[in-house]
């Protein structure tokens, strides 16, 4: 039986996670039943100031979408990925179910936390997604993009209008979703969350809100967005062990052009939880993994990061004991696609 102080803490935290999911479904009227979900919606009606802001802000560019040259459409690839960076800031099992609502614009406190993103590659996944428009402007072949969502309410949120924006941009011509299929980590992403967020929308006043909640169900509807889930985002495992344990899962994403993995337990996970020196790169972490180009966007909230230029960990020690572990911090680091 493993115990709390005895055991590596990813094998427990799954571990607990399961056994709570087993009570449920020992409890047959309860076993539909998330237990977080009142957390979850909580969280999300917490964050609506910031919601209606973003939904204005994505319906003003949507309106002027066709007519954004290339700079433009860039800025503000940049701008909304680094909101759906900064959207992992506000997870509840972090906070232990507290609230950590989004009260404020998103988008007016970027600038200022630029200097926090340790890891900025964002150039790289730019160009991964530019590729497609260099080589062939008028190919018919589909650029598919794959989330590996984490967080439900204000993340996931961030997570739909980074998607909005690349699709409508054409940057990406399908976009699939994986989240989880039970109740996980309190907060993370089930295919009910998903609902819950596009019937909330849609039900909304705002017009904006209302509108993207319309979009987005004919998003999933049509197919040009697709939610999976799979087993294996509940099971303790590193990634690298994904392709011999899951090989479904492992072949479904090796049909992806760029995979973006939300989150830090996607990070633990990528880097299969280990004391890496910080130095080490990021390609060695992964351990193989490795089944397209990806990218982690990712507040630290658990001690460990690598890929950091040599003595980079020690400044930040100096400065901030606990800048792995306190959320303040954030890295967009990406491995290119293995030929
Ligand atoms: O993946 P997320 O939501 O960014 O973070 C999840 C997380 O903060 O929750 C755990 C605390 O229980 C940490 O292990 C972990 O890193």
């Amino acid at each position: 039986m493993p115990s709390w102080f005895t055991s590596a803490w990813l094998y427990v935290e799954c571990y607990m996670y399961r056994r709570v999911q087993e009570a449920m479904a020992l409890c047959p009227p309860l076993n539909d039943h998330d237990v977080f979900s009142e957390l979850k919606q909580k969280s999300f009606f917490d964050s609506q100031k910031a919601i209606i802001s973003l939904c204005d802000h994505l319906g003003e560019v949507l309106n002027k979408i066709s007519g954004l040259n290339k700079d433009e459409v860039k800025k503000e690839f940049q701008q909304l990925l680094q909101v759906c960076l900064w959207g992992n800031k506000c997870d509840l099992s972090i906070s232990a179910g507290k609230d950590n609502p989004q009260k404020a614009s998103p988008l007016t406190g970027l600038n200022d936390l630029k200097a926090k993103i340790l890891i900025d590659d964002t150039e790289a996944v730019w160009a991964t997604l530019e590729d497609k428009l260099k080589k062939n402007p008028s190919s018919t072949q589909c650029f598919r993009l794959d989330i590996v969502l984490d967080n439900a309410g204000f993340e996931l949120f961030t997570d739909l209008v980074l998607a909005e924006f690349l699709l409508a941009s054409k940057l990406v011509d399908q976009i699939h979703f994986h989240g989880k299929c039970m109740p996980w980590f309190i907060s993370d992403v089930t295919k009910e969350d998903v609902n819950f967020t596009v019937h909330l929308l849609m039900a909304s006043n705002h017009r904006w809100s209302s509108k993207l909640g319309a979009t987005w169900r004919s998003h999933l509807q049509d197919g040009s967005w697709v939610y999976h889930d799979h087993m294996f985002w509940t099971f303790p495992h590193e990634y690298c062990s994904m392709e011999a344990i899951a090989p479904d899962l492992y072949a479904e994403l090796k049909r992806s052009n760029l995979i973006l993995f939300k989150g830090d337990l996607n990070y633990r996970k990528l880097t299969g939880d280990r004391q890496w020196d910080h130095t080490t790169a990021f390609e060695t972490a992964l351990q193989g993994f490795h089944p397209s180009a990806l990218c982690s966007l990712r507040a630290l909230k658990a001690d460990l990061q690598v890929g950091l230029q040599p003595g980079m960990a020690e400044i930040l020690t100096a400065a901030d004991p606990d800048w792995m572990v306190s959320g303040e911090y954030a890295v967009i680091q990406f491995s290119d696609a293995k030929q």
